[in-house]
């Protein structure tokens, strides 16, 4: 990097860095550790935040602390009575997010509803997923797709049995939640859900993570931005992102029949251009880019939905008692109702144990630790602490599931508390903020039933059909239950497991 620019750089963060301060002292706001000229308190982050917030939040006390985070003033929420005391009174203030160049460039101008800062543009695409995209109705529109993916995962499964192969369920898991997620989205199978799959990984290694514009002022931003080669990735990820999505619309366009319109077998983006033809109602304002913004938000959830399945088989080999029992449920299913290779879902809704485990899963590992960033647009008093508007928010799910306050023995995987003991009615859909790992308010998460069915199918399909063991010379101890860093965190070692099959083969299982 030239002298210049880092001069300039150096100076615009120098007088961001000192205003803070300066507006920090004159407010009350909550606890507060030393920081560091420049980064503030960016340093203390380490690679795994929800961690290292969570020990600020021990050693200081309380539920809030107030941190600065290079340019962004933080508020962090850390036990499950700030969070509902936040949630409950202060959602609105709340309920924006920090603006991303990267998701301006990667995003149609952050027209996603995950990006998409507060307002009537938020608000309507947030209307359109939660309506018409993944409603129970369209939820339980996709059942055979999600069932013929489901059994393509226990074949792959049932050839590695047969191979006395190990399984990467990393891969083979978001394999699933991929395929399954691009069809729902776009119809399209095989190759082009490898390249969703391919391109989504190069967008989100740029979507995360702190970026220049946390650090720096605008303009020296866009030009550490321009010198470290950044500005040309987003153009380029947004440019190729374009051109795969513009044919997938023309297909779409294409092969439209006027007798399909509103049908149960319309995908995601045939809904999507539907509506935008329809023009007035809830298509008002949909433009191409924001219909391609929703489907990328659609496809991209794949992967969070991926990590819930891949630590739940950890905690289930973790948990040999917990697996035997789980499995029990399944097996008295699948005997009662003489069911196929994968069980109807009418029948998953009646196994409580399969809901407790899953909720106990989401408490310990919740796949978005800090949920995704939120903004205040307007000042709040948030337990007589006074936040300026334009404070961005971290909720910690993973530290508010371990709150000793809201949980007896936080750290133990049990999944008997959500069955009859004191938490047996505390759900993970926004009104239990002691368990939020979708979060909650106005930008809880609108995929919480696509998300659950899809775990669901697959782990019992999984569960039914194979007894899961460590490969050969691991031992129990060996397994590594740390989180990778990140914003997103699966499992720090991806988890590779030995399928032992039940039901010999899957011909044999299909007789059954
Ligand atoms: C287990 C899987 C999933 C988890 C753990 C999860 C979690 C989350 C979280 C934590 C948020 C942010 C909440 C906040 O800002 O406070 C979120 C937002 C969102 N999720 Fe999910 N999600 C999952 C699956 C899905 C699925 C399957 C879809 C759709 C197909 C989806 C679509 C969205 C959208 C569109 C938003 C943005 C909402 C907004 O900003 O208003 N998610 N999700």
């Amino acid at each position: 990097m030239s002298p210049y620019v880092l001069a300039a750089a150096t100076a615009g963060v120098v007088i961001v860095f000192l205003h803070a301060i300066k507006s920090h002292r004159s407010r009350k706001l909550p606890p507060s550790p030393w920081s560091l000229p420049l980064v503030g308190h960016l340093y203390r982050l380490g690679g795994l935040a929800h961690r290292s917030l969570h020990e600020l939040q021990t050693r200081y006390g309380g539920g809030l602390l107030f941190l600065q985070l290079g340019r962004r003033p933080t508020l962090v929420v850390s036990t499950a009575a700030a969070a509902a005391d936040l949630l409950k009174h202060h959602d609105l203030a709340f309920a924006s997010r920090p603006h991303s160049v990267a998701g301006d460039k990667l995003m149609y101008g952050c027209s996603s509803v995950s990006f998409a800062p507060y307002g009537d543009k938020w608000r309507r695409a947030k209307k359109i997923a939660v309506v018409h995209l993944l409603s129970q109705r369209r939820v339980e529109s996709f059942a055979a797709v999600r069932a013929a993916e489901a059994a393509a995962l226990v074949a792959l499964a049932h050839r590695a049995a047969a191979a006395g192969e190990a399984v990467d369920l990393r891969e083979s898991l978001y394999g699933y939640t991929n395929a399954l997620f691009t069809r729902a989205a776009t119809g399209a199978a095989g190759a082009t859900a490898e390249k969703l799959r391919q391109m989504m990984g190069n967008s989100v290694a740029l979507l995360v993570g702190f970026q220049p514009e946390d650090v720096l002022p605008d303009a020296p931003a866009r030009l550490v931005r321009w010198a470290t080669g950044l500005e040309k990735k987003l153009d380029h990820e947004a440019q190729a992102w374009d051109r795969f999505l513009s044919e997938l619309v023309a297909a779409h366009q294409e092969k439209k029949k006027p007798d399909r319109a509103g049908g149960d077998d319309e995908d995601f983006l045939d809904v999507l251009l539907r509506l935008k033809e329809e023009g007035g109602g809830d298509g008002q304002g949909l433009t191409e880019g924001g219909i391609k913004a929703i489907i990328k938000d659609m496809i991209a959830s794949a992967i969070e939905t991926s990590y819930t399945l891949e630590w739940t088989m950890a905690e289930l080999v973790a948990n040999p008692r917990v697996m035997t029992k789980l499995q029990d449920e399944i097996a008295r299913a699948a005997a009662d109702y003489r069911q196929p290779v994968i069980i109807s879902e009418s029948h998953l809704n009646k196994m409580g144990y399969l809901k407790a485990v899953l909720k106990e899963v989401l408490r310990l590992h919740p796949p978005a630790p800090l949920l995704v960033p939120h903004e205040s647009t307007a000042p709040a008093a948030v337990q007589g602490y006074e936040i300026p508007a334009g404070t961005a928010l971290f909720i910690n799910a993973w530290a508010i599931g371990r709150d000793p306050v809201a949980w007896d023995v936080p750290g133990e995987f049990r999944p008997e508390r959500f069955v009859g003991g004191g938490a047996a009615t505390v759900d993970f859909k926004g009104t239990d903020y002691q368990l939020i790992p979708f979060g909650a308010g106005r930008r809880i998460c609108p995929g919480i039933s696509f998300a659950m069915s899809a775990v669901e199918v697959a782990l019992v399909g999984l569960l039914q059909h194979f007894d899961w063991e460590l490969p050969a010379g691991m031992r129990l101890a060996d397994l590594d239950m740390g989180e990778a860093p990140g914003l997103v965190a699966p499992l720090r070692v991806p988890l590779v497991l030995v399928p032992k099959s039940k039901t010999t083969t899957l011909a044999e299982a299909q007789l059954q």
